[in-house]
């Protein structure tokens, strides 16, 4: 069976795989001091909770943090007796292309969106990922990868206005009643809330008209549902995207090695 890590700048996401379904997902947050030994325990601890009796084989990891690659290669070495496959390393081939500027290091959670969009929805697409920051993902009608936007996230928004600002508190991100807010809450919220539906609709917009064809939108991440449920946004939201990504470039890459 596939362990599955998506590790994000604040949260890391592993799910177990078992070839047709997730058997189990669990989230923890992301520090780079955690060690292999750490990883374990938890997810064994996890595991057995949930009576999953899942024999782990293979594990392969995204990380938009560098620095955890290592801790995660070690848990995958000692616990799983497996070497990971690390998305965006040379010997984790992609099943599609990737056409941006020479040096550049697209994250890899943009990498695995795109693969996984493509796999699900097929190309011209636009893929929004809610994470730490807020990622537009432009994958071409053969899949590949082919730029995109990054703008700040939306907790982040809202956090770099509590800490810039001495009056300003932290506040949870959701829907409010009306635009014009009467309390400082209302009045963050709204400026976050109906600032990022009008970012969304501009950015998707804009990226159509430079394309000039028609492109699907598709959305992952903890928040993008509460801004569909409000507005029309998306074409499709699916919770699992990152993670569907993982087990495609995953199977393509035991093809590959298979075949070779
Ligand atoms: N309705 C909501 N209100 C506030 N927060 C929410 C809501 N729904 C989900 N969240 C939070 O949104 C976050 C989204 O998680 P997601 O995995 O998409 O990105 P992340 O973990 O914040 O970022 P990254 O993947 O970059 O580490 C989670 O922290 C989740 O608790
Ligand atoms: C933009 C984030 C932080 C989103 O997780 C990540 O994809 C990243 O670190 N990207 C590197 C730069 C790029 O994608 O062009
Ligand atoms: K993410």
């Amino acid at each position: 069976m596939l362990l599955a890590i998506d590790c994000g700048n604040t949260n890391t996401v592993f799910s177990i795989w078992d070839g047709e379904r997730f058997l189990a997902t669990w989230r923890t947050s992301t520090e780079h001091q955690r060690t292999a030994d750490q990883y374990y325990v938890w997810l064994s601890t996890l595991m057995a909770f949930q009576k999953i009796e899942a024999e782990i084989t293979d594990v392969i990891v995204s990380s938009t943090v560098p620095r955890v690659v290592f801790n995660l290669r070690v848990l995958a070495d000692r616990y799983f007796n497996t070497r990971a496959m690390v998305v965006g390393k040379p010997e984790c081939a992609l099943p599609v292309d990737v056409r941006v500027d020479l040096g550049t290091n697209v994250g890899p959670d943009r990498l695995v969106n795109t693969v996984a969009g493509y796999d699900l929805y097929g190309g011209d697409l636009i893929v929004v990922d809610f994470g730490t920051a807020t990622t537009f993902d432009v994958v071409a009608q053969d899949g590949a990868y082919e730029g995109g936007v990054i703008a700040p996230g939306v907790n982040l928004s809202l956090e770099a206005l509590h800490q810039a600002a001495a009056a300003l508190p932290h506040v949870d991100i959701t829907k409010p009643q009306r635009v014009v807010g009467t309390n400082t809450v209302a009045c963050m919220q709204s400026g976050v809330f109906w600032g990022y539906v009008g970012l969304v609709r501009e950015i998707c917009a804009r990226i159509k008209a430079e394309r000039d064809r028609p492109m699907r939108v598709i959305s992952t991440g903890g928040l993008a549902p509460l801004f569909q449920q409000s507005e029309d946004l998306f074409d499709d939201w699916r919770e699992d995207l990152t993670m569907h990504g993982l087990t495609v470039i995953h199977a393509y890459n035991l093809g590959r090695s298979q075949s070779t």
